[in-house]
């Protein structure tokens, strides 16, 4: 049985504040038809992919921010793309702000689910390292919200057996941390799926604005090839509410080359065929981690937040 799967990034263009989740709905669809006729088996959308980037914004209002999350999944505006992975029998990655009730109290978080080809969930990840601030900073141009708008994710790196491989998942800026690829390569995982939403302008060091896009293929690119893993990285794109944001989707081979990437910063979709068991050439060599690993020299990472002072 091959294990060949080709792979749809479904990089999106600007949501406008204005737009409906039924507008952003029927261009995920339009993507992912387009992804069918190019013979996907699972195309991935970006981080926050039903709705602008609303942390940009401060609100004080609970119901206000409230609008910008999803209390069911699929819920009627969304359960036409189920709907439509089903009838295509097409899997999908996703990510939206997730909104739960639990022990009568209300829970934020910035999510991302693996649907398979049937239109069932598979799997649920929810936002581990959540960038940018708390308070409202108004001399920014844009606040980055994240931090006062979500929780931390509850649900850890999770690996799932689906689509005849190991799938994983994270969100944005989990792509900077190599904690996160680290986890997922130690449970094997052979396809990450990373959405992002990442502002081309830093405000606390402006000197990094002309590095976004240097950072995001080496974080992605070095993941990949340290965990023998393919990563599909997906962005939302382009001049959103005023506030430009990288484009550059790419999914990347084990070997840490990019194997096709977006060119526009509108929507777009990029493929590729990812040949899973070409994960073996990293993990059974040079990144054989029963091998080659030494954790016990490794303490510091997991029993320090750090920085610790030099022995
Ligand atoms: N949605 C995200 O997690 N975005 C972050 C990232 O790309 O790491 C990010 C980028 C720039 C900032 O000023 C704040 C946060």
């Amino acid at each position: 049985m091959t294990r060949k799967l080709i792979v749809g990034a479904a990089q999106l263009g600007p949501i406008a504040r204005s737009e409906t989740r039924t507008q952003v709905v029927a261009r995920l669809i339009e993507l992912m038809r387009e992804a069918k006729a190019r013979g996907c088996d699972v195309v991935a959308y970006p981080e926050l992919a039903l709705t602008t980037f609303f942390p940009r914004w401060f609100f004080e209002d609970q119901a206000e921010i409230d609008q910008w999350f999803e209390r069911e999944m699929p819920g009627p505006e969304t359960r036409p793309l189920f709907d439509e992975a089903k009838k295509l029998g097409i899997g999908f990655y996703l990510g939206y702000a997730e909104l739960v009730e639990q022990g009568g109290a209300p829970r934020h978080f910035n999510t991302a689910i693996l649907v398979d080809k049937s239109g069932a969930i598979v799997g649920k990840y929810r936002k581990v390292h959540l960038p940018g601030h708390r308070e409202h900073e108004p001399w920014r141009a844009f606040q980055h919200l994240e931090k006062r708008y979500f929780e931390r994710g509850d649900l850890g790196f999770g690996a799932w057996r689906t689509m005849n491989g190991i799938m994983g998942m994270a969100l944005c800026n989990d792509r900077r941390w190599p904690e996160t690829y680290r986890v997922l390569g130690l449970q094997g995982v052979e396809m990450a799926f990373i959405g992002y939403n990442t502002p081309m302008h830093y405000p606390p060091v402006p000197e990094h604005d002309h590095l976004q896009g240097f950072h995001n293929h080496l974080v992605l690119q070095a993941g990949a090839y340290q965990n023998g893993m393919w990563i599909v990285g997906v962005a939302k794109a382009g001049k959103e509410e005023g506030c430009d944001l990288l484009g550059q989707s790419a999914i990347i081979a084990p070997t840490g080359e990019i194997v096709a990437m977006c060119s526009t910063v509108e929507d777009e979709l990029v493929t590729a065929v990812c040949d899973l068991d070409r994960c073996r050439e990293l993990k059974d060599n040079v990144f054989n981690f029963g091998l080659h690993r030494e954790p016990e020299t490794y303490r510091l990472i997991v029993d320090t937040k750090g920085p610790v002072e030099p022995a």
